[in-house]
C-alpha cells in the first residue's frame, strides 16, 4: 500500500504575546494510505489544524518531515497542489450567490474547465439545489458545497478539517455516505473530528492524536480490538452465587444492579456451561465491545464534546498565516482554503 500522506516527528511551537509558548504538536507521526478514509481525531486544541496547516504549508513547522504524494511538503507542494483538495476551517460563502454560481467563480480562477461545477454539485448530491441562493441552505448543505469546491479540480486526495462540525445524525450520515462514494470513485481521504462518533460512522481508519502527539493509530476496528477487554455482560436468576462460581474460574466479576460484567472471557461457552452445570441458568449473555468513545476517553484522558467551542486563536491567524505560509496556496471562499486552486 502506498503512502499519501507521510508525516513524521512534526513540532510546531506557537509564541503570544498574550499566552507565552504553546506547543501545538510534539513529534507527531501520522501515515495516510491510498484509498483509505481515514479519520485524524483528537480533543479540541489537540494539535489537528495545526498538523494539517503545516502540511499544506500554510503554517511553518518547527521540525519533522511531512510529504503529501510522495513529494516533501512544503518545498515541493506545487508540484502535488494541483492533485489535492483541502477545507482547513469553517467553510464561508457568499450568501447571495447560488452554489452554481460560487462554484464557477471557483472553477474560473482556479483554472478548472466550468463543466466540472454540475459533476461536483452531482457528486455531493446539489444538483438539484444548485440554483438555490447559499444563505438558504442548512449547515449540512454549506458542508458539502464545501467539499465541492475542493473536488473541482478531481483530486486525488482530499483534506478536510471537522466537515462535519455542528452535523445532526441524518447530516453525518450524508456526509458519510458522500466520503464512501469518493473513496469508492478512488479519493484518498482524511478528515479530522473531534467528534467519536463522525469518525466511527465516516472513517475506515484513525489516527489518534492527543497533546499533540499520536496515541493510537490503525484500521477503526484494530484500533478498537486493542482495547477489547473480553468482557461480557451476564443476567442470571442468582447473580451472587453466579459470580462465586465464575470468580473461582479466575474470571474477574463486577455486579452491578441489573447484571454482572464479566471480563477476561476467552469463550462465553464457559460462563454458560459452569452456570448451566450448577443449575444456574443464563437468561442473557452479551459480549461487551468498546467504542471508541471509551478508547478516546482512555487514551487522551478527556471527553470530547461538541458543545465546546474549538479553542484556536483566531484573531492571531491570518497575520499569522501570512507570515508563517511558506508557499501561499489560499483560494479563499470566506474562511474556507484550498490548495493549489
Ligand atoms: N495561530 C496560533 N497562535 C497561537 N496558538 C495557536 C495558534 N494555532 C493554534 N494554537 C494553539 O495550538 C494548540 C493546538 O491547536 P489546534 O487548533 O491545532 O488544535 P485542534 O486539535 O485543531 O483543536 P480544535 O478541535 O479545537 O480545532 C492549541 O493550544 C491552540 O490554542
Amino acid at each position: 500500500m502506498s503512502a499519501v500522506i507521510e508525516i513524521d516527528g512534526l513540532r510546531k511551537t506557537f509564541h503570544t504575546l498574550r499566552q507565552g509558548r504553546r506547543v501545538a504538536v510534539d513529534g507527531f507521526d501520522l501515515r495516510v494510505d491510498a484509498g483509505q478514509i481515514h479519520g485524524f481525531l483528537g480533543p479540541n486544541g489537540s494539535g489537528k489544524t495545526t498538523t494539517l496547516r503545516a502540511l499544506l504549508g500554510l503554517v511553518r513547522a518547527d521540525g519533522g518531515r511531512m510529504s503529501m504524494l510522495g513529494a516533501p511538503s512544503p518545498q515541493r507542494l506545487p508540484e502535488v497542489a494541483g492533485r489535492v483538495g483541502a477545507i482547513v476551517e469553517s467553510p464561508q460563502f457568499f450568501g447571495n450567490f447560488t452554489a452554481r454560481r460560487t462554484l464557477r467563480l471557483l472553477a474560473l480562477a482556479g483554472g478548472v474547465p466550468t463543466g466540472r461545477v454540475d459533476e461536483v454539485l452531482e457528486q455531493v448530491g446539489l444538483r438539484d439545489r444548485g440554483d438555490e441562493r447559499v444563505k438558504g441552505y442548512s449547515l449540512g448543505m454549506k458542508q458539502r458545497l464545501a467539499v465541492a469546491s475542493a473536488l473541482l479540480k478531481s483530486p486525488e486526495l482530499l483534506i478536510l478539517d471537522e466537515p462535519a462540525n455542528g452535523l445532526d445524525p441524518a447530516g453525518i450520515r450524508e456526509m458519510r455516505d458522500l466520503m464512501r462514494s469518493l473513496a469508492e470513485a478512488g479519493v484518498t481521504v482524511l478528515l479530522s473530528s473531534h467528534i467519536l462518533a463522525e469518525i466511527q460512522l465516516i472513517c475506515d481508519h484513525v489516527t489518534i492524536i492527543s497533546h499533540g502527539r499520536r496515541v493510537a493509530a490503525g484500521p477503526v476496528d484494530e484500533v478498537l480490538a486493542g482495547f477489547d477487554q473480553h468482557e461480557y455482560a451476564v443476567r442470571v436468576a442468582e447473580p451472587e452465587r453466579a459470580g462465586e462460581l465464575l470468580r473461582a474460574l479466575g474470571l474477574s466479576v463486577t455486579a452491578q444492579p441489573d447484571r454482572l460484567v464479566v471480563g477476561g472471557v476467552d469463550e462465553p461457552e464457559l460462563i454458560t456451561r459452569t452456570l448451566g452445570e450448577q443449575g444456574v441458568w443464563v437468561r442473557e449473555l452479551v459480549p461487551l465491545r468498546p467504542d471508541l468513545e471509551s478508547v478516546f476517553l482512555e487514551l487522551t484522558g478527556t471527553g470530547p464534546h461538541p458543545t465546546i467551542p474549538r479553542q484556536v486563536d483566531d484573531s492571531l491567524l491570518p497575520e499569522q498565516t501570512q507570515k508563517d505560509a511558506a508557499i501561499d496556496l489560499d483560494a479563499r471562499v470566506g474562511d474556507s482554503r484550498e490548495v493549489g486552486a
